[in-house]
């Protein structure tokens, strides 16, 4: 069994956070692992509060992972400070962990800052030095590269940016996007740009859908599955996620984790 661990938020709604990553990993058939970062008060409405762990107690969440289990592939999402993001990339690096996907989660859909404005230099100076894959949506991609990203040509070009800072690959996601019939992922390696093209579905109900989305790259990484392979297996994994709705809460509604898998029985059948 492989194992993944994910550094991120709690979601007390269930739909994002280390909740969405741990279901993900679940339905990938990986063994889920976690180091909390903080504890968020969250529903589909927004969130209602944060309260963030010191960089100690993450740091010793990551060494209980490390002194015994060990694992193959790591996902971080929600740090909320620099101080946090130092103490991550150290343990990374202490334990020589590799198969890194950073999401690099700034603000929540409703609005709410998940990351402090200082914390982004920290994770371009000592997280994607050491990462795999970042997965930045559009307005995390514009932060991370002082862009504006309007059209294929401008995301190729915030793509390239994202390299220049050290890590190996970049997926620029496409939930953001203002096309309104599709939501393409755009993957580059340093060498080769690959689109992942799919439909837009027409929902408020996409709480998660970049938590899902990493988790998802990183469970297949740890299966030692290449990083276009792996990304092809996220994007359908939400893709049926978001289809699927389920319709809870009164908001931005959360995906369907089980839907990925269900698809898979039905057209075995
Ligand atoms: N309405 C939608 N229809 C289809 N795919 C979507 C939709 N919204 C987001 N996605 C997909 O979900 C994943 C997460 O994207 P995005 O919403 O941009 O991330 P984030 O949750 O970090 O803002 C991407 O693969 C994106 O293409
Ligand atoms: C704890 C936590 N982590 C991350 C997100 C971002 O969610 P999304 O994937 O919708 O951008 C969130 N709302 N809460």
């Amino acid at each position: 069994m492989r194992k993944v661990l994910t550094i991120a938020g709690s979601d007390s709604g269930g739909g994002a956070g280390i909740q969405a990553d741990i279901k993900t990993f679940q339905e990938l058939e990986v063994f889920g692992m976690s180091a909390i970062t903080a504890i968020t008060a969250q529903n589909t409405l927004g969130v209602q509060a944060v309260f963030p762990l010191t960089p100690d107690a993450v740091a010793e969440q990551m060494d209980s992972i490390g002194t015994d289990m060990g694992t193959d592939a790591i996902k971080t999402g929600m740090l909320f400070n620099g101080e946090i993001i130092q103490a991550v990339s150290g343990k990374i690096k202490q334990y020589g962990w590799t198969n890194v996907v950073v999401d690099p989660v700034m603000i929540a859909k409703g609005g709410a800052s998940l990351l402090k404005l200082d914390a982004i230099s920290a994770l371009k100076k000592y997280l994607l030095p050491i990462s795999t894959i970042v997965t930045p949506n559009i307005p995390e991609a514009e932060e991370l590269t002082s862009m504006k990203i309007e059209s294929l040509e401008d995301k190729k070009e915030a793509a390239r940016r994202l390299i220049d800072l050290g890590v190996k690959n970049a997926v620029i996601k496409g939930g953001h996007d203002t096309d309104p019939l599709k939501s393409n992922d755009l993957l580059y390696d340093g060498v080769n740009f690959i689109i992942f093209e799919s439909d837009r579905i027409q929902t408020k109900n996409t709480h998660g859908t970049g938590c899902t989305f990493s988790a998802a790259i990183a469970a297949e990484l740890s299966k030692g599955i290449q990083i276009e392979k792996a990304v092809k297996t996220a994007k359908d994994f939400i893709q049926a996620a978001i289809e699927d709705q389920l319709y809870i809460g009164l908001g931005h509604g959360p995906t369907n984790h089980g839907a990925y898998r269900k698809s898979l029985r039905e057209t075995r059948i």
